[in-house]
């Protein structure tokens, strides 16, 4: 980016290090906007506090919920034509980081100064070193954190022996169901865990049988209390709500689960009013017994903090979701806090007595709490369990998920480069493979679609998904799906017309129809059905079907935003990776698009892109992991 003094994106009023860094790009205008206007109202002229204030705003922007001042130069600069960053961010006219955290301790927009009508700002000091937060994101945390301690106890009145009776029942020996799972079985302790505890945190990758235990806790707490126990089911999206939904009653016959339980979305479920308002908070609280969230790695921190003001005290809550993917579009990574915050609470002795097998067996290292797992086995004092094992994938998709999860870029770049038939590694020029299995899905999809078989072109059109970090420049979903478009075309000699329906068309929905019960993100065919053509979505076993005209907002998608992809799975999956300097480019991204894979990831990008993209980690900073000494 180069910009001019007149341009809009340098805020005029902005003056001395505000003005540098709006220049560079480590600022926006609206960060130094909202800094001063702030600066004005609280009578606040030190233009260190000044600075603080915009990168605190600009923190919040990008996905934090607070500025950590010990990384107060941790700040990314625009780059120019050639994509190299216009100045070093070190040479940007930095105060000294005491001069900053002392004009902060004095000033009037800060709680705590006696001075000032407004204070905006909270400095929060913690055993990791002090963090500036806009006073709200601080007040959010402090209410997540006491309702969390207050939730820590126990619950009381359960009957312990049956309790052990039916976590032996549902989760029995897989060759023999009168014989108890083998030790240590993460899905039993994560069972037991949700019946002794009124908050549960449910972790794991893609695979790992998250969805499968939530169904049993169900059926656990069903029969410890009863068929009349009030289900609440929620997601972040719409998309993920409708797939939680999908797969508790796809086991509600065979776990004798209440019938028909519907998820929504936790807005939804809060009972959101035009204007911001909820029905539900903490005076009015949520009418479940036990709640349980779905994809919590894409709850913001205020919708978490909303939805835990509003739920009763004695409601079993139970949030499940990776917390290594892609984190919320708002400000805060909850889930991830929820796993790593400190640990405080103590574990009820009941569940130590009915986890005690799973807890003190330690023979099988994948799925131990020895002594690699141990910060697993004191986490659990939290309400956090970990499942391990992935039961959809292993081998070489697995491993490549773990090494990139742990930040491995050269056994990350060994296995894309074993020969291993679950993996691939493709130079950007070398798309020959790539365009082999755009163009065969597309045609299985459009045959099955063209002869009316709506199941077979549901399926085939899960077998390979482009993926892009962009949606936008050459390694963007424009990009692709137009160059996709022109292989399917070039090999079929039809002409896919976007502005009409054709059989094998593949949709992307772009707006929410809660009437419709279709939400943004859910992807479908257009299928030859007699006359006329439909639009069908997969939904559990039954496909859902629609005139295409009713659906609300949608496009032709024969490539997709890593980002759109969260909680979806296909057979192969092809990552068009963006250049190595793209801020995009994280761990959690390709994390993220190697877990969407059930067969094979190719990975079309060069080395320095795959090295780039492990090694930038998405740091959102919070509170939440911390000590706090207010
Ligand atoms: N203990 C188990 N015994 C047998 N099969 C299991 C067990 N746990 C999970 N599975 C099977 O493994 C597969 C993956 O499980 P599940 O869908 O519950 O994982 P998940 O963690 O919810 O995955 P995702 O996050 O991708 O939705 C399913 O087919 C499920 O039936």
């Amino acid at each position: 980016m180069t910009v001019s003094t007149t341009d809009v994106r340098i805020a005029q009023r902005g003056k001395g290090a505000l003005r540098a860094f709006n220049e560079a790009g480590a600022l926006v205008a609206a960060d130094v906007h909202v800094a001063l206007r702030l600066a004005a109202l609280g009578g606040e002229d030190d233009p260190d506090v000044h600075l603080a204030t915009a990168l605190a705003v600009r923190a919040v922007r990008s996905g934090s919920v607070c500025l950590d001042l010990t990384r107060l130069r941790d700040v990314t600069v625009a780059e120019d034509d050639e994509g190299n960053p216009v100045v070093d961010p070190a040479d940007l006219p930095w105060p000294r980081d005491e001069d900053v955290l002392d004009a902060l301790r004095r000033s009037p927009l800060v709680v705590g100064g006696d001075r000032g009508p407004l204070r905006p700002l909270r400095l929060v000091d913690t055993t990791d070193g002090p963090l500036l937060y806009l006073d709200r994101y601080f007040r959010q945390e402090q209410t997540i954190r006491h309702v969390l301690a207050e939730r820590s106890g126990t619950l009381p009145g359960l009957d312990e022996q049956r309790l052990a009776a039916v976590l032996d029942e549902l989760f029995h020996h897989p060759d023999d169901p009168s014989r108890p799972s083998p030790a240590p079985d993460r899905q039993r302790v994560a069972a037991a865990l949700a019946a002794t505890h009124p908050t549960t945190v449910i972790a794991g990758g893609p695979g790992t049988g998250k969805t499968h235990t939530v169904a049993r806790i169900l059926a656990l707490l069903t029969r410890l209390h009863g068929s009349d126990l009030r289900i609440g089911l929620a997601a972040p999206t719409g998309k993920a709500a409708a797939r939680l939904q999908e797969s508790v009653r796809e086991q509600e016959t065979a776990l004798g689960l209440p019938p028909h339980l519907t998820a929504m979305t936790v807005h939804r479920m809060l009972g959101w009013r035009p204007g911001g308002r909820y029905r539900y908070h903490a005076t009015n609280h949520l009418p479940y017994d036990v709640i349980i969230v779905d994809e919590t790695s894409m709850v913001s921190l205020t919708i978490m903090c909303r939805l835990l003001e509003a739920v009763r005290p004695d409601t079993r809550l139970i949030f499940v979701g990776d917390p290594d993917q892609l984190a919320s579009v708002d400000a805060g990574a909850v889930l991830a806090d929820l796993v790593a915050r400190p640990v405080t609470g103590t574990l009820d002795p009941v569940f130590e007595r009915v986890a005690a097998r799973d807890l003190a067996a330690v023979n099988d290292s994948r799925e131990a709490f020895g002594p690699e797992g141990s910060d697993d086995r004191e986490r659990l004092r939290n309400g956090v369990v970990s499942l391990s094992r992935g039961r959809r994938f292993d081998g070489a998709i697995a491993d490549l998920a773990a090494a990139v999860r742990k930040g491995g870029a050269d056994r990350v770049l060994k296995i894309l480069r074993s020969g291993d038939p679950m993996v691939s590694f493709h130079d950007p020029g070398e798309l020959d493979t790539l365009r082999e299995d755009v163009v065969r899905s597309a045609e299985a999809v459009m045959e099955a679609a063209e002869a009316g078989d709506i199941d077979t072109t549901l399926v085939r059109s899960e077998d390979h998904r482009l993926l892009c970090a962009h949606r936008d420049g050459p390694a963007g979903v424009q990009f692709w799906a137009r160059r996709a478009t022109e292989w399917i075309g070039e090999a079929t000699g039809r002409r896919l017309d976007p502005d009409r329906w054709y059989p094998g068309q593949p949709l992307l929905v772009t707006a929410n129809d809660h009437d419709l019960q279709i939400y943004n993100g859910d992807t479908g065919v257009v299928v030859r059905q007699g006359d006329e053509l439909v639009a069908a979505f997969a939904r559990g076993r039954t496909p859902y079907v629609l005139r295409p005209s009713q659906l609300p907002a949608v496009s032709t998608v024969y490539a997709m935003t890593i980002h759109r992809s969260q909680g979806s799975q296909y057979g192969t999956v092809s990552v068009v990776l963006p250049d190595a300097r793209s801020a995009l480019l994280t761990r959690e991204l390709l994390y993220t698009a190697i877990t969407r894979a059930r067969t094979h990831v190719r990975i079309v990008g060069t080395e320095d892109a795959v090295r780039a993209g492990v090694a930038r980690q998405v740091l959102r900073a919070s509170g939440l992991r911390r000590e706090i000494r207010v």
